[in-house]
């Protein structure tokens, strides 16, 4: 399962992922801030529209992506072309995010937004961009956490953190099983985020029983050398009649 994470680890010089070299990921070490983020727009990048043609897809470089996110993004997109991993577009509305067989009980509505796409200013809340990878039951997610998620003066919020952790491995939960909403979501957090700094999200579905998904996740640097949070989740997939009186009593 996770042969093809050595050679992702390999060109990404990542250490710590699960599966990419065992041992690194245990090590804990105190990380300072980092430089703030480089300005300057990256190759190929303008906002794209999303299958409907309308909607801004968020999951590509803007201005505010620092050269590590760039990096890495650039080193994913790579992977991209043997067709195992994919890049998920990122819409403010979650009904634009979700796959098309799960929208037909929802109504699209114009006044709400995608929690992690609700701060406009480019680089100041949640910059992200996810991988999937389906064979896997993996998707990675690129975070660089901007400074309206202050929490401690420097660094992310711990509600941040949690939110990111809990949509990378909603997608991921998401791509497995289809409508799910999370049950249970239990997090260590092992060492601070600085502001502007660039983590992945690394999220893998570990066991499916019945409706249930299982799932682990870790946060680490880029370098892999500090482990910054670990998860595990429940994920409960929807039975349809739960998932309509859920709908209708929020309309
Ligand atoms: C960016 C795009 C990604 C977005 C991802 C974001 C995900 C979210 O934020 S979701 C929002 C937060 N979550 C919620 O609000 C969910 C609130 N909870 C609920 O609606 C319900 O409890 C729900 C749907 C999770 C489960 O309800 P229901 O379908 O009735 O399941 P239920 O029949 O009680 O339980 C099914 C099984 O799961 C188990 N289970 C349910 N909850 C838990 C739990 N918290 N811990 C352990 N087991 C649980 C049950 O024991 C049962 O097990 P078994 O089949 O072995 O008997």
């Amino acid at each position: 399962m996770w042969r093809r994470c050595g050679a992702l680890g390999r060109a990404l010089a990542l250490r710590g992922l699960p599966g990419l070299a065992p041992g690194a990921a245990g090590r804990r070490t105190a990380s300072g801030p980092s430089p703030p983020a480089r300005p300057g727009l990256p190759c190929g990048t303008a906002a794209a529209g999303s299958q409907l043609g309308q909607s801004k897809d968020y999951a590509l470089p803007n201005a505010s992506w620092s050269q590590d996110m760039l990096d890495l993004y650039n080193r994913f997109l790579d992977m991209t072309k043997d067709g195992l991993w994919k890049r998920i577009p990122s819409y403010n509305n979650i009904l634009d995010h979700i796959p098309e067989s799960m929208k037909l009980t929802y109504e699209k509505r114009k006044d709400t937004r995608l929690f992690l796409r609700s701060i406009d200013a480019e680089g100041a809340g949640f910059e992200y961009v996810m991988f999937l990878n389906t064979s896997e039951k993996r998707v990675v997610c690129l975070f660089q956490p901007g400074s309206y998620l202050e929490g401690h003066p420097g660094f992310a919020h711990g509600g941040s953190i949690a939110t990111i952790i809990d949509s990378t491995i909603g997608s991921c939960a998401i791509s497995v099983a289809g409508k799910v909403m999370t049950a249970n979501l239990s997090i260590d957090y092992v060492n601070p985020v600085p502001l502007g700094s660039v983590v992945l999200v690394d999220s893998k579905a570990d066991k499916v029983e019945g409706r249930k998904v299982f799932l682990s996740c870790k946060m680490q640097s880029v370098d892999g050398n500090t482990l910054h949070a670990e998860a595990t989740a429940l994920f409960i997939q929807l039975d349809a009649t739960k998932a309509q009186k859920q709908q209708a009593s929020c309309q």
